[in-house]
Formats: C-alpha cells, structure tokens, sequence
C-alpha cells in the first residue's frame, strides 16, 4: 500500500505492508546508486534483533553507525557522534542517510540529515508502531534539559518504508506506547475509530490485522494534516493533543524513564478534561478514556512522582506556549480538534483530579 505525502516543500510516498524492503531497494535503486555514500543508522538493539533481515533485503553498500536505544539517542552527543562518523567517512552532499528504528533514531538522524552540509537527503524505515506518527510529516529534533524537541528542524524524508517484518520483535511496553499515538489520531479525527477502542481489554488481545488497519488511518490523518499546515502554524497543532501536559511529565521524570506514548496517554486524560469544560465532549468521557488506559496498562504513577510546579514549568516551555499563554490542542467534539489558551490554574485543576484517580486505583 502507498500513502503520498504532498507538502509545501516536497512530496513523498509512505509505503507500507510485510517484507517490503527489498522492493524499496529496488525501487530507489538509481537515485541511490548515484549517492557516494549510503548510511543506515541504527540503534543497537534495533540493530541486533534485525541485522541479518536488513542486510539480506538492503542489497545496495552501506555503512552504518549505531547509536544509543531509544530516547537516549536524541542527545547533543549523539548528533555530534553521528555528524563526525559522517565526515570521518567522507560523506559529502550526495551522501543519503536511512534511519532504521523508533521515532528516537528517526528524529535524530532527520535532524542530522537536515544539518549535515545545510541538508542531504534521508529516508525512514520505521521499526515500531509509535513511528507511524514520527516517521511521516518531518518534524525531526533532539531533545534538551529545558524541553523535548526544543532542537530541531522541519525537514522531510525522500521516502517513508515501513516494513510490518520489523514489529514482529516489539515488546508489549512498545506496542501499548505506539497506541497511545493510535489513540491520539482517533481522537482528533474520527469517533467511529475511536470507539472501536473501548472494547479493548488488554494490550494482547489487539488483532494483527487490526493494529495494521489503524496504522494506516493514523498515517492518512497524520498526512492529511501535516498536508495542510507543513509547519504547525494552524492545524498541525491537532497532532500535538495530550503533549503539553505529556512532553512535560517525560522532561519531568526524565528523557526515557517513560515510553513516548505513556506520557501523550498520560497527557490526553488533563486534555479531555478540559474538552468537556470547554468543548462539547460528554461529561465522564475523560474519566472513560482514562479507564480504558487503566485496563490497556498504561502506567500513570509517573505523574506521582512530579509536582505541579515541575510541570508548570515546562508547559510554559512547550512550543505551543506563546507570551505565558499555554495553547493547548482540545476537542470540540471527539474528531473535532480546535486550539484555545487555557490558564495555568485550569490546567492544575486537571493535574489535582487526575492524582485523586491515580491514587484512588492503588
Ligand atoms: N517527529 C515526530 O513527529 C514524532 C512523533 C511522535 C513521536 N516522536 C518521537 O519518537 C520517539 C518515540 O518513538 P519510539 O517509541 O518509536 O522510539 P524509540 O526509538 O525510542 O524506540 C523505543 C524502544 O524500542 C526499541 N525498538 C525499536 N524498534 C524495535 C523493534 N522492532 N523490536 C524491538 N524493539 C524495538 C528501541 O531500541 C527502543 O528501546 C520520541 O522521542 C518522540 O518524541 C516524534
Ligand atoms: O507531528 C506533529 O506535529 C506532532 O505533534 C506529533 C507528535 O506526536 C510528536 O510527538 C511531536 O514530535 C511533538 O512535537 P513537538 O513540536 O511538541 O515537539
Ligand atoms: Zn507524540
């Protein structure tokens, strides 16, 4: 299946089903064999598990460097390790980089690629179900003390292969944090998928089949909005639903304590609170989505370990936050997102209920 991606700045196709990077290879392979260098970065328990697969189908030389698991690649020290392999082995601006791995590796090698000699092209080749999100749209970044993705660039992927082999190896923390993004593209886009979700009972139970099918309708929303605003001036703002509250819990417990996912699942329960004060979302709907997160094992004892104030001070951080006023992505009805500034009280009213349901169920 192909999914194009038409944007301002460039167009590009997601393509996407079982044991598809041979037919990628082959696809690319004259604009690629016309780069002097093709580098894959990975991470190295990406790399481990998935080697011999990428090797066997990726049939073009490559070189390819490795970088920490996870949300500890997305540091300064990585971009510079990545940046300096790329000039050690003489890569030039007809160089191609490929990320192969989670949103983590994604991030960080788009935002080398888009630096590396003022920009060189690169490709993404997801490996986890949370990168349906990160890998389409070209919002690339590291992060920094002060604030998730506060370095960063908009800069877009040649092409985006997301090959369903890689998720045979996820484990069940990962696929739970690639559905709290699932959920996200249901709740800014369409009730009828969402409500496909409260009959979940566990993580394990979600049919393969099913996962895919809502991987491709959270790439088709994601593609349709970033489509219309490449740079999230207007609408793209939808997609960050649940970040606000969710970026500033992971920068609070720290960069990798938490999954990505678990803190935007985390995120949309305050989000939704303040849909049903200021949208028309039914009353209880937050408290609803918060109990299917229960059931799903989404972890929410983090925000326990954060006080309000810590919180506070990111929010005012976030990138949507402008002259001390948090703009927060919120629902006029479920599918329907819209954006208002909300007061910093208003959102500690949430945070105060959302601990008493939190200690509540312990
Ligand atoms: N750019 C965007 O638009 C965007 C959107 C959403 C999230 N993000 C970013 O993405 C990151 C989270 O993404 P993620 O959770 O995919 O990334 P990740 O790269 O942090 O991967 C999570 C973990 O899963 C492991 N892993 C990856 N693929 C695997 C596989 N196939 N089998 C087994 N283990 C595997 C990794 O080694 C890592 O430990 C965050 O940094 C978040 O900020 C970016
Ligand atoms: O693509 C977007 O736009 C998003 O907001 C998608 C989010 O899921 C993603 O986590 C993004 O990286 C958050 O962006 P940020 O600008 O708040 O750092
Ligand atoms: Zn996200």
């Amino acid at each position: 299946m192909i999914i194009p991606v038409n944007t301002n700045t460039s167009s590009y196709e997601v393509h996407l089903g079982e044991n598809i990077l041979r037919d990628f290879n082959e696809r690319n392979a004259e604009v690629l064999k016309k780069a002097d260098q093709l580098v894959v970065i990975s991470d190295r328990h990406v790399w481990s598990l998935h080697e011999s697969y990428f090797r066997e189908h990726f049939t073009l030389p490559f070189k390819v460097y490795l970088v920490p698991n996870g949300e500890a690649c997305k540091t300064f020290e990585s971009y510079f390790d990545v940046q300096s392999f790329l000039l050690k082995e003489n890569c030039s601006r007809s160089s191609a980089l490929f990320a192969l791995g989670g949103g983590a590796v994604g991030d960080l090698t788009g935002f080398v690629a888009s630096t590396f000699m003022r920009g060189i092209p690169f490709y993404q080749i997801p490996t986890t179900i949370l990168a349906h999100d990160s890998a389409v749209g070209g919002k690339t970044a590291i992060n920094h003390p002060n604030g998730k993705n506060m370095i960063g660039a908009f800069y877009q992927p040649k092409e985006v292969l997301y090959d369903f082999h890689f998720l045979e190896t996820l484990p069940v923390l990962e696929v739970r944090s690639g559905l709290a993004e699932v959920i996200k593209h249901a709740l800014i886009s369409n009730e009828n998928w969402m409500n496909e979700f409260f009959s979940l009972e566990t993580i394990e139970s979600i049919e393969k089949t099913h996962l895919l099918q809502w991987l491709e309708k959270g790439i088709r929303v994601k593609a349709h909005i970033v489509e219309l605003d490449e740079t999230e001036q207007s609408y793209r703002k939808y997609l960050n639903f649940g970040h606000t509250y969710g970026h500033a819990v992971e920068a609070s417990v720290g960069y990798g304590k938490i999954t990505h996912g678990e803190a935007v699942m985390i995120g949309m329960i305050p989000a939704l609170m303040l849909s049903e004060l200021h949208g028309k979302v039914r009353a209880g709907y937050a408290r609803k989505v918060y109990e299917l997160a229960q059931r799903l094992g989404y972890d929410f004892n983090a925000v326990l370990g954060c006080s309000f104030d810590q919180l506070a001070r990111f929010m005012l951080k976030d990138k949507k936050t402008t002259n001390g006023e948090l703009n927060f992505a919120l629902l006029q009805s479920i599918g329907e997102p819209f954006v208002k500034i909300i007061s910093m009280d208003e959102v500690q009213n949430c945070d105060i209920q959302l601990r008493k349901w939190i200690e509540e169920g312990q």
